[in-house]
């Protein structure tokens, strides 16, 4: 999966933007392992619309705009309309409360699915997606290629609790509560995925002198994320009793550069659908043979981190954001 050195991966970003997002996409952007080929847009974090707009925005301040951005689904996969949006987390505007003015660029002319599409077909067995939201529409992908499994180099995804509490409640985390149904088909699809949960990301935590470190750059990524991660930090103080934010994407996207970060065991993930624990993930870990079929029997292994080298995620975190 390393690709030879000097090809860097490539890698298209399924994302929210989003506090950790912008986080993650300028990590991305600074880091040579890796070349960014597109944004696609979800809902989650925003809606749709506003989460085109804003990673459009990302890639005017990080002066990228060769970029292309497709722009995702605003439903969920059963046509749902009602989402759950964390403009509580992340301000009204999803960066930070900045009013920062529109984007001059537009997105493609193409929908994320299709934009998914075409690139695994393109360069098969070579594209990573680090999805950053909800999976619709990696599930959409899924669903309107056949091939798309195959052709798709890995998914690396952020998102479940595995064996912990959620973020929504206690049952489920929130990319995944946003569309546990496209989650479902996600995880019982084959592809190669890689999922990293909040079991994982609740590890990594940038702390308030952390903040203050990164105030001390005069880095044009530093500056910007500086006034964005107010809103983040004051919902964390407030939501959690840990003393900074939990670095969701930013380790999903570091685990999908330098997979090293990283360990993982492999098992039948399933997703709840229904009921009071909506989002729900569940890892069989094949240990046993049980006497009856299971909603696990015969659905295949993914990867589940399990353990982070948090120092060392934080480090590379601050380094190429700063520099
Ligand atoms: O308490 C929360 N509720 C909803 N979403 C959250 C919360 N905390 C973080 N996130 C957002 O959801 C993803 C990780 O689950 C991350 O994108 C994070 O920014």
């Amino acid at each position: 999966m390393a690709s030879a050195a000097g090809e860097p991966k490539k890698i298209i970003i399924d994302t929210d933007p989003g506090i950790d997002d912008a986080m993650a996409i300028f990590l991305a952007l600074r880091s040579p392992e890796v070349e960014v080929i597109g944004l696609t847009t979800i809902y989650g974090n925003v809606y749709t619309t506003l989460a085109t707009r804003n990673a459009l925005h990302l890639l005017e301040v990080a002066d990228r705009t060769d970029i292309p951005v497709a722009e995702g689904s605003h439903v969920t996969i059963t046509k749902g309309t009602k989402l759950r949006v964390a403009d509580f987390v992340h301000g009204a505007d999803g960066l930070g409360n900045q009013n920062f003015p529109p984007p001059e660029g537009k997105p493609i002319d193409m929908s994320a699915t299709d934009f998914l599409v075409e690139q695994a077909n393109l360069y098969p067995g070579k594209v990573t997606v680090v999805a950053l939201g909800p999976l619709t529409n990696i599930a959409l992908a899924i669903q309107q290629d056949p091939s798309f499994v195959k052709n798709i180099g890995q998914i690396v995804l952020l998102g479940g609790a595995f064996a912990v509490n959620g973020n929504v409640n206690p049952a489920a985390e929130a990319n995944i509560f946003g569309d546990p149904d496209a989650a479902d088909i996600v995880f019982t699809s084959g592809a190669d995925v890689l999922a990293v949960g909040i079991n994982v990301t609740h590890q990594v935590v940038l702390t308030d002198s952390d903040r203050e470190t990164l105030a001390s750059s005069n880095g044009k990524f530093a500056q910007y994320l500086l006034k964005i991660l107010e809103v983040y930090f004051n919902y964390h103080h407030d939501a959690y009793s840990t003393k900074g934010v939990y670095l969701h994407d930013p380790t999903a996207m570091l685990a999908a550069i330098n997979p090293s970060l990283i360990t993982y065991v492999e098992g039948a993930v399933r997703v709840q659908t229904n009921g009071i624990t909506r989002g729900l993930t569940l890892l069989y870990n094949k240990q046993k043979r049980f006497a009856e079929i299971t909603e696990w029997s015969n659905q295949p292994s993914v990867k589940v981190a399990v353990t982070v080298d948090a120092p060392a995620v934080l480090k590379l975190v601050m380094k190429r954001l700063m520099e």
